[in-house]
C-alpha cells in the first residue's frame, strides 16, 4: 500500500494537536480508511549522554532539539510503499527507548508536533499543512495540568521551562509558522467544522 496523502497537524504545545488528532484518525478508521500516525515528539534527540540536570536545562522548544533528518527519511519511505523503525521517545528520561516500532505504509499518515510548519525541509513532504491556532494562556493551563499528571513534573518546573524557553521559543518559531498553514483551526481539538472539512478534503484527495 502506497501513501496518498500525508496530513501535519501543528501548533503550540496544549494546542489540542494530539486530541485533534485522535480524533480525524478514529473518524477515518470509522469511515474504513487506513491511517497512521507518527509524533514528532518521538523524533526528539536522545539526551543520554547529559545529566539529568543538564537534560532538565536543554532547550526542547528548538527545531533543533528534534532529529528532523530522521522523520524526513521516515516520511520519504512511508511515501514510498515502505515501513519504518518508529522511534519511541521518553518523557520522563528525555531519552530514546531502546526498542522503535514499525510502522507500516498507509493511505493517510498524520504526523503531529511543534515544529513541523518551522521546517523548511519537512514542508514539501505535506500535502495538507494544518496549524492549532489556541490561545497562549489556554495551552499553558492544559500543559500545566497534562504534564503534572502524564509527564511526572512539578508546578516549579513547568512554569520555569515555561517561561526559559517555551514561551520565546513558541514566538520565535512556532506563531510564526502559523503562515505555511493551509487551514487553520481555532477552538481546539474538538472542532467539529474543521474536522469535517478536513475529512471532506482527504476524500478528495483519496480519490483523484
Ligand atoms: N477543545 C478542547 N477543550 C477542552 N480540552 C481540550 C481541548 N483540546 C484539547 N484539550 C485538552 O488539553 C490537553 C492538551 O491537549 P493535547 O491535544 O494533548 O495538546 P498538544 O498535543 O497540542 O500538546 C489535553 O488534556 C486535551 O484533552
Ligand atoms: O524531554 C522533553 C521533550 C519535550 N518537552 C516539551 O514537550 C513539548 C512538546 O510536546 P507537546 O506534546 O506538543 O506538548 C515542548 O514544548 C517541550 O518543551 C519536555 O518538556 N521534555
Amino acid at each position: 500500500m502506497s501513501v496518498s496523502c500525508v496530513i501535519a497537524i501543528a501548533g503550540a504545545s496544549g494546542s489540542g494537536k494530539s486530541l485533534f488528532t485522535q480524533t480525524l484518525i478514529q473518524e477515518a478508521l470509522g469511515d474504513g480508511l487506513d491511517v497512521r500516525t507518527l509524533c514528532e515528539d518521538h523524533y526528539y534527540r536522545d539526551q543520554s549522554h547529559l545529566s539529568m540536570a543538564q537534560r532538565q536545562q536543554t532547550n526542547y522548544d528548538h527545531p533543533q532539539a528534534f532529529e528532523h533528518e530522521l522523520l524526513e527519511q521516515h516520511l520519504h519511505q512511508l511515501k514510498a510503499g515502505e515501513s519504518i523503525d518508529y522511534p519511541q521517545y521518553c518523557f520522563n528520561t528525555h531519552t530514546r527507548k531502546p526498542k522503535t516500532h514499525a510502522v507500516e505504509p498507509a493511505q493517510i499518515i498524520l504526523v503531529e508536533g511543534i515544529m513541523l510548519l518551522a521546517s523548511p525541509e519537512l514542508l514539501p513532504l505535506f500535502d495538507i499543512k494544518v496549524f492549532m491556532d489556541t490561545p497562549p494562556d489556554i495551552c499553558l493551563i492544559r500543559r500545566i495540568k497534562r504534564d503534572m499528571q502524564e509527564r511526572g513534573r512539578s508546578l516549579d518546573s513547568i512554569t520555569e521551562q515555561y517561561e526559559a524557553t517555551v514561551k520565546p521559543m513558541y514566538h520565535q518559531f512556532v506563531e510564526p509558522s502559523r503562515f505555511k498553514a493551509d487551514v487553520v483551526v481555532t477552538q481546539g481539538g474538538e472542532n467539529r467544522i474543521a474536522l469535517d472539512i478536513l475529512k471532506s478534503h482527504i476524500q478528495q484527495l483519496l480519490n483523484q
